[in-house]
């Protein structure tokens, strides 16, 4: 009993030792923002670095980046993940859990340069943060566990910044490990993201302790001071006292340099000029670098172990080196002149402060009390204080510049991924130049004139949902505040309501994603919701092409309002980004009839059929890969576009009824890693589960399963794996794509749909 009262006791003090250690940082964090001003714009901007960290889950994102603030002087003591004291992973589920669940931004300054990065999620769950926050950077640090190399969800970021055209720097860590290997790193950096590395750093290692790097360009030997002690140690690495570390220096750096030449015809004349290799100069191989990085056809390779202390700081100088700075700011969005523009990315609930936005600054400033305008919404809203963010923790300023990352109060509509201007009359004018510009260049313009500047962050389709019940009537308009606050937040959540249930639904990216907003109503809001059982988001795709017309003549009030619409389906109609989904026929006599329709009428049939495939035939879910082809389109004078939108709406689920339908079910690629002596049992767990295994690798003294798995399979396997590889294994998924089921696997979905 006495041990038991210990115990607790020692549990109470170490929490209160945390807070209070927590709080004491705040208040250096905040002393030292206040201390520090942020770069002025225009003459500095090039020391300003706008980088994201991002990785598979506990590659060790968040333990670099404690680091990173450490060395800078932000913080006084550094934090540890298993400690829940780190300044990025701030959120109370993030502490309890040990991983990062939100986007974190931190602004700190480093050689003289101010870096603003951002700490993202590598939980496939909460992909939509690292979307958002990718969007608006201008380079990534990719994070390796050295001992696993590339792994599913690295996969995922990597195409993430491809997405973005992000150039980045990958950075192996944890090298302290036994099994790390560089090799299998690199080889897996080339054979699985299709990109060459190049190898900047070589491991020391003393009596098979990791202890310091050596600098492939520089030939120098680095030793990190450990503790509070931030020093770095440099000595030139020579051939008599390292002569094995000597020549493999020397072999990775001529590697290094041919590889650079193949990429940098400039680097390749001086190769030639110069005879030998020896006789190209550091700088030489920096600037190749840079371009390399920033054309990405290639990536160096940093390494080290946050965790020990090593090699943080020659990360830190390699983004200053390799990154780029806010070169997007100077070239587009320079045509808005002085005027402002940015884009949102993310939005929180301050509990004193209300709606944060965070804005990333291509242009011009933005001050307290300005107004913005929102293309995407068209609507303009008042800014209330402009903060710097420290994590949780906002500084308050006069305004923020050009190139930086600022949070606004005050925005009530403005959302995550809005591209936001002084005023309407500014973001056209820009984009008048723009067009202007690139005509006069004969560049293609694209269809869509407002993604000149940029596009939103996709929003990953939700692939799970659940009901979600309020505890009492009582608390019920609580519950829909915070379900309409947290789908600001996260545009990856969806919130509707089922008329034929009466039920509050919850979609989202999986079944953490659900948990951890249920735990953030109970502990942000008070209310203590009920989830129903999680169940699969399929899909409906049509069968067959079918053609209809409808004729709507009615009169509402005095209003007459008369139409005639036809349209057809078109089913297995590839429907990647850039595809408009209404398509328009191009027969003479058709083509004639539709270049006279208004633009708005265009608007409301458009938005008419969105509405009509949002419910399939067959279990009224959303209807993808089936395209609409429109044919005819009349109207009568006054007819509104709420008639015309109706009729657009009804048409097309005439259509799908015509065309039948069948249903899709989402697939996972899955990895597991695991002991070898625990795989066969895995896999067999697997074949019960639909799963088609495409491949069984060896990491070291574990094996790696690459699968690819129905979704509901998979539903509670977390706890399954646990319990078959007695809490050894660990596994993670990335949606790869809906795919057609089988006649008899749809007789089940249907059933487990309509709940019997
Ligand atoms: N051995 C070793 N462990 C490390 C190193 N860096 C981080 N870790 C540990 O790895 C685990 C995950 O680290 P995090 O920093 O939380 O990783 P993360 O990528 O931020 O994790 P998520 O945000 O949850 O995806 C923690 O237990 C760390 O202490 C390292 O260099 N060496």
């Amino acid at each position: 009993m006495l041990y038991v009262v210990f115990i607790y006791k020692k549990f109470k003090m170490n929490l209160t030792l945390n807070f209070i250690r927590h709080t004491l940082r705040k208040h250096i964090i905040s002393y030292y923002s206040y201390s520090t001003k942020l770069l002025p714009k225009n003459e500095n901007i090039k020391k300003i670095r706008n980088i994201g960290i991002s990785a598979h889950i506990d590659a060790g994102k968040t333990t670099t980046t404690e680091r990173m603030l450490y060395y800078s002087g932000l913080i006084e003591h550094m934090g540890e993940v298993h400690d829940g004291n780190t300044v990025t992973d701030y959120m109370d589920q993030e502490r309890e859990r040990g991983i990062t669940i939100t986007s974190a931004a931190v602004t700190f300054f480093w050689k003289n340069h101010q870096f603003n990065l951002i700490d993202t999620p590598g939980h496939i769950d909460f992909t939509m943060e690292v979307e958002q926050t990718l969007n608006v950077l201008d380079g990534v640090i990719v994070i390796l566990d050295g001992s696993a190399g590339v792994e599913a969800q690295t996969l995922t970021v990597w195409r993430q910044a491809c997405r973005y055209n992000l150039p980045c720097i990958i950075y192996l860590n944890k090298m302290d490990r036994s099994d790390a290997d560089i090799h299998m790193c690199c080889s897996s950096i080339l054979k699985k993201l299709g990109v060459i590395p190049i190898l900047l750093q070589l491991p020391v290692v003393e009596n098979h302790k990791f202890v310091g790097i050596v600098d492939v360009v520089t030939s120098e030997l680095i030793k990190y001071g450990q503790g509070k002690n931030k020093n770095m140690l440099k000595e030139p690495l020579t051939e008599k006292e390292f002569p094995k570390l000597f020549s493999e220096a020397k072999e990775a750096r001529v590697k290094a340099i041919e590889t650079l030449a193949d990429f940098d015809d400039e680097l390749a004349n001086t190769v030639i000029a110069s005879e030998s290799f020896e006789n190209i100069s550091n700088d030489d191989i920096i600037i190749s670098l840079v371009k390399v990085t920033n054309q990405k056809t290639a990536v160096p390779v940093l390494l080290g172990s946050s965790y020990k202390n090593i090699g943080v700081q020659s990360l830190m100088d390699a983004v200053i080196s390799y990154l780029p700075w806010p070169l997007n700011s100077i070239r587009v969005f320079s045509h808005f002149d002085d005027h402002f523009c940015g884009r949102a990315f993310k939005v929180i609930h301050d509990k004193q402060r209300g709606p944060l936005v965070f804005l990333r600054i291509y242009n011009g400033v933005i001050k307290k009390g300005q107004k913005i305008y929102s293309i995407q919404r068209d609507v303009s809203e008042q800014v209330g204080r402009v903060y710097v963010a420290y994590a949780d923790d906002f500084t308050e300023v006069e305004l923020v510049e050009n190139g930086n990352i600022a949070v606004v109060s005050g925005l009530k509509k403005i959302m995550s991924g809005d591209l936001v201007a002084s005023s309407q009359t500014a973001f056209e004018r820009a984009k008048k130049s723009l067009i202007n510009e690139l005509q006069k260049n004969k560049k293609i313009i694209p269809e869509n004139t407002d993604s000149l500047f940029g596009i939103s962050a996709k929003i990953p389709e939700p692939v799970f949902f659940c009901s979600i019940e309020s505890p009492s009537m009582s608390t019920q308009s609580a519950l829909d505040q915070a379900l309409s606050e947290l789908q600001r937040e996260d545009p990856s959540l969806r919130v509707s309501y089922n008329d034929e249930t009466g039920q509050t639904v919850l979609a989202g990216m999986g079944e953490l994603h659900l948990e951890i907003i249920r735990d953030r109503i109970l502990k942000e809001y008070k209310i203590d919701a009920d989830l129903g059982p999680l169940q699969i988001s399929y899909r409906e795709a049509s069968l067959n092409k079918v053609t209809d017309s409808l004729k709507v003549e009615t009169k509402i009030g005095n209003t007459k309002h008369s139409l005639l619409i036809s349209m057809s389906l078109l089913p297995d109609f590839n429907q990647d980004d850039r595809k408009e989904l209404l398509q328009f026929d191009k027969t003479p006599d058709n083509a004639s009839n539709l270049a006279g329709i208004y633009p708005k009428h265009l608007v409301a049939i458009k938005e008419g059929l969105k509405i009509g495939l949002m419910h399939g035939p067959k279990i009224n879910s959303q209807v993808i890969n089936t395209g609409v082809m429109l044919h005819w389109f009349e109207a009568g004078r006054g007819t509104s576009e709420t008639i015309i939108s109706a009729a657009a709406n009804q048409l097309t689920q005439k259509l799908l009824k015509e065309s039948g339908s069948y249903i899709l079910e989402p697939v996972v690629n899955l990895e597991v890693v695991s002991p070898s002596e625990y795989i066969s049992v895995i896999l067999s767990d697997l074949s019960q589960r639909r799963a088609a295994i495409k491949n069984v690798d060896v990491r070291g003294d574990s094996k790696v399963v690459i699968a690819v798995v129905p979704l509901s399979e998979l539903l509670g396997y977390s706890t399954d794996i646990r319990s078959i590889s007695s809490g050894t294994a660990t596994f993670s998924t990335e949606f790869k794509k809906y795919q057609r089921m089988s006649p008899l696997e749809e007789d089940n979905a249907i059933r487990s749909v309509r709940g019997f």
